[in-house]
């Protein structure tokens, strides 16, 4: 835990459901290795992480059990301790490598810039050279330009104690978002590739692992894998762990076939354990399972949890290892002045924990405050956008420091212009980007498909963030349009068999997943989520309202990331604009420095 980490507050406990072979995963941690700061609940960090796997190692090894790691991507973009260096990265690869990590992915994040994944390929995977895997991912090697696999494209392992013949994929889902020095190469394909029929056809094999940065759920790329196995081998179990949509979530695709989705920014600690494996070894305590039982438990990282269920105390908690490495933190997040702030926050401003708009909301705050404030200075009539995607983390009332900045917005996306629009239609981009009104996303979709667009390396709802970390089900859905899937407002916090009575004391997770609603290691009072747009605009320099007094023309500013999308719907507006007529706009800033700039003008603290 690093020293200014708020301590944990005790809260009633589910038990760690400990098998045969048992498995610790983190995904999406989104350089979140210094544990929150600001929320007790999440606290710990990776050096706790560390000491927390060591006992649990020292467990296995005890009972004749097995323990394994996995992590399946998006360690980067999204908390100082990763953004805030130059070049970027620069501490964390070195505080990342010291946890024995059993099978290591890439995210998308890994590859959005061409300087990322080369720091996977000089870095992470020599860092984790037996354990990276890269079944459908190519990067050019930077010294040669050779197109080559970033790592193997599977292994073969077996367990420490209890002989458990193991073959392992390492996936990410079809993304195309990526620089141009990364292939992507999409599942469908990757599952025909010979060295993928072959391995999966390999002799002995006790179990499949499928380890990657693509959902659990609602997954075709999942699916095809899982159906590809089941092609070769009808029986064999497999496991999955997935990643990127940063929720808790589990899946049963079959009794022999189930997988674990560990959420995001080092709020859990996914666990995941199974029960009744061929194993080439005797001399297992715990008790045997009639057949194949997979169990899995959602630990909240913070260090009372992490003491329960590795039978420690504060005393007896940290290892070496484990204390060196929340040093080294400490050490990085002083270099890098984190915790410098640009000014105090007079409230707390919530991502999707309050409905938008309202006057909690952060996008609210972006749209009436920061993106007029930072745009009005030309005096030009102007319509300003941006994905919400770009933001990615609430405000807490109190200090707003150089990591805060991160937390909020890491992304190096600088804004852009097209001039003189025709004021008729620029006021209708942000509409057609929200999927709102006569228009919908199929209709802009049928267009790109017609490849009227230039490059659509994002689809539209990507530039809104990930669903917030919870299962559909439970979030609150604002635009009746969107996803018919999520609970009303009305509806009363998730119930159900396996829910422990004790009062909950402590908001957070509700999780509600193909195992039932007991998932969650603390028991949680629950929070509400509620659904965010796509993007979101603000009117500069007119008023919208005062329909005499409407401009003919005006600027068209937007977040860099969602170029693609508003020159389509100026171009399905009709009005033409390449690439190549837009300009960048406010110098190269990016979101990070419009958001620091603001909060040092307008956020003052109070001594
Ligand atoms: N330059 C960028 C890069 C990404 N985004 C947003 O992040 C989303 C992807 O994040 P995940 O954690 O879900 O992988 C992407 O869809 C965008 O919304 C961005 O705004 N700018």
């Amino acid at each position: 835990e690093q020293p200014s980490a708020p301590a944990p507050i005790s809260a009633p406990l589910r038990e760690l459901p400990w098998g045969q072979l048992n498995f610790l995963h983190t995904t999406d941690t989104h350089g979140w290795h210094g544990g929150h700061l600001q929320e007790p609940q999440y606290s710990a960090d990776w050096g706790d992480y560390i000491s927390f796997a060591k006992h649990l190692h020292k467990r296995a090894d005890e009972d004749g059990s097995d323990l394994l790691l996995i992590d399946t991507g998006d360690r980067v973009e999204g908390n100082g301790l990763y953004d805030a260096s130059n070049p970027k990265g620069k501490y964390t690869f070195d505080i990342f490598k010291h946890q024995n990590i059993d099978v290591i992915t890439s995210g998308n994040h890994e590859l959005y810039l061409s300087n990322s994944s080369n720091n996977e390929y000089y870095n992470t995977v020599p860092n984790f050279k037996q354990s990276y895997i890269a079944s459908n991912l190519d990067i050019q090697n930077p010294k040669t330009g050779e197109l080559e696999p970033l790592a193997p494209r599977y292994r073969k392992f077996t367990t420490k104690n209890q002989g458990i013949r193991i073959i392992s994929f390492g996936f990410l889902f079809n993304f195309h978002g990526n620089a141009n020095n990364t292939v992507v190469q999409p599942v469908q394909e990757t599952v025909k590739e010979q060295w993928f029929q072959d391995a999966i056809r390999i002799k002995d094999v006790d179990l499949f692992l499928v380890a990657g940065h693509v959902p659990v759920r609602n997954s075709e790329e999942y699916d095809l894998i899982y159906k590809a196995i089941r092609n070769a081998r009808w029986d064999t179990p497999i496991v999955f762990f997935g990643g990127h949509t940063h929720i808790r979530d589990y899946r049963k695709w079959e009794k022999a076939a189930q997988g674990i989705e560990s959420g995001r920014y080092m709020e859990t600690l996914g666990f995941l354990s199974m029960s009744g494996l061929n194993s080439e070894k005797k001399g297992l305590v715990v008790p045997e399972k009639s057949g194949l039982s997979y169990q899995r438990l959602y630990i909240d990282n913070n260090l009372h949890s992490l003491h329960h269920h590795s039978g420690t105390n504060a005393t007896t908690f940290s290892t070496d290892v484990g204390k060196n490495v929340s040093q080294a933190i400490y050490q990085a997040r002083n270099n890098l002045n984190l915790d410098h702030a640009f000014g105090c926050a007079p409230t707390d401003y919530w991502l999707s924990r309050a409905p938008y708009p309202s006057d909690q909301s952060l996008l609210s705050w972006l749209e009436k405050s920061v993106l007029p404030d930072t745009f009005s200075g030309g005096k030009t009539p102007s319509i300003v956008i941006t994905n919400t995607g770009a933001m990615r983390f609430d405000i807490f009332k109190g200090p707003f420091t150089i990591d805060s900045t991160f937390l909020v917005s890491p992304f190096t996306s600088g804004f852009r212009k097209a001039v003189n629009v025709p004021y008729k239609a620029a006021s209708q981009v942000l509409q057609l980007l929200n999927n709102e009104g006569p228009i919908l996303l199929e209709d802009l979709l049928a267009l790109k498909e017609q490849g009227l667009d230039t490059m659509g390396t994002h689809r539209l709802d990507d530039l809104a963030p990930p669903l917030p970390p919870v299962n559909l089900a439970t979030l609150i859905d604002q635009s009746p349009t969107k996803h018919a899937l999520f609970r009303s407002e009305q509806q009363s916090p998730i119930e159900g068999p396996g829910v422990v009575s004790d009062k909950p004391n402590i908001p957070g997770y509700t999780t509600v997943d193909d195992m039932g609603s007991d998932g969650d290691d603390t028991i949680h009072e629950r929070i509400k989520f509620y659904d965010v747009p796509n993007c979101v605009g603000a009117s500069v320099n007119f008023d919208p309202a005062d329909k005499t007094g409407a401009p003919e023309k005006i600027d068209l500013v937007y977040n860099e990331f969602v170029q693609d999308w508003v020159l389509l719907a100026l171009r399905f507006l009709g009005v033409k604009y390449e690439k190549e007529d837009t300009r960048s706009a406010l110098d190269g800033k990016t979101m990070t420095d419009v958001i620091s700039d603001w909060v040092g003008e307008h956020w003052k603290c109070e001594n």
